[in-house]
């Protein structure tokens, strides 16, 4: 398993009260697979994300990435454990206007410290996967949202995370093209062996997944196989 999710209780501060935004949550995501995560607005969907990627710490539970429990590392270690072994997909692209689509992949090198130059081939190898090789030097007013999408996608995959987290990809794209995203993501989560994780509010199209996470009240009410 690359991600496990076991017992995660996460809450805030809620006046002088905690409001439990996830409720002993418990999920294993295997590499090469796909979960969806379905659920009503505040039902915990983004703090399963967020914990998942790390950036928030649950107040029980363990969270394992790639085989490395996260409790047991210190900040720093947990950000180059974020940077190098999870790909995060934002809801908005986010993508930095003056870039083209392939130095907006190799900005994510940059940060992690790796040759830029070098990054390049990479980049232009994985804009190839999500189609988009004729657009490597494209800038982001010069594309359309669902070539957004598709670099955003192709940018969280640049440092080979064994995990990758999604959030809503397809909520700003017409039917036809989030059918083709989730294509997309089905295809890559398959042949970069990742084990992803999607956020979903559009529940067509979730007979392709490889098994759907439903979320009431923080709670993980059930988890469908398909
Ligand atoms: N930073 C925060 N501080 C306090 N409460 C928070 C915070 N983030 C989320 N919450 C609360 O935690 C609960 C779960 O929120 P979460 O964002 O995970 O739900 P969600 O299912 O992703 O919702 P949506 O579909 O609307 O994005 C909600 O009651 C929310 O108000």
């Amino acid at each position: 398993m690359t991600l496990i999710l076991t017992d995660v209780t996460l809450t805030y501060p809620d006046g002088d009260a905690r409001l439990t935004a996830l409720d002993r949550v418990s999920l294993e995501v295997p590499a090469g697979s796909l979960t969806a995560v379905v659920g009503p607005s505040g039902s915990g969907k983004s703090s399963l994300l967020a914990v998942a990627a790390t950036l928030v710490t649950p107040d029980r539970g363990q969270v394992v990435v790639a085989g490395t429990d996260t409790a047991a590392l210190g900040r720093a270690e947990q950000a180059a454990l974020r940077r190098e072994r999870v790909g995060i997909v934002f809801q908005q692209p986010n993508l930095l206007p003056s870039l083209t689509a392939a130095e907006q992949l190799q900005a994510m090198a940059h940060l992690s410290g790796r040759p830029v130059r070098a990054a390049r081939g990479r980049a232009l190898e994985l804009l190839d996967a999500v189609g988009l090789a004729d657009k490597a030097d494209r800038r982001p007013h010069q594309l359309s949202g669902g070539q957004r999408q598709r670099v955003n996608i192709a940018r969280a995959l640049m440092n080979e995370p064994a995990v990758l987290l999604v959030d809503e990809p397809t909520s700003a794209l017409d039917h036809e093209r989030g059918a083709a995203v989730l294509d997309l993501l089905i295809g890559l989560t398959r042949t970069r062996s990742t084990a992803t994780v999607m956020v979903t509010h559009d529940r067509a199209h979730l007979d392709r997944v490889d098994a759907t996470a439903a979320m009431e009240d923080g709670r993980l009410t059930a988890l469908a196989r398909t």
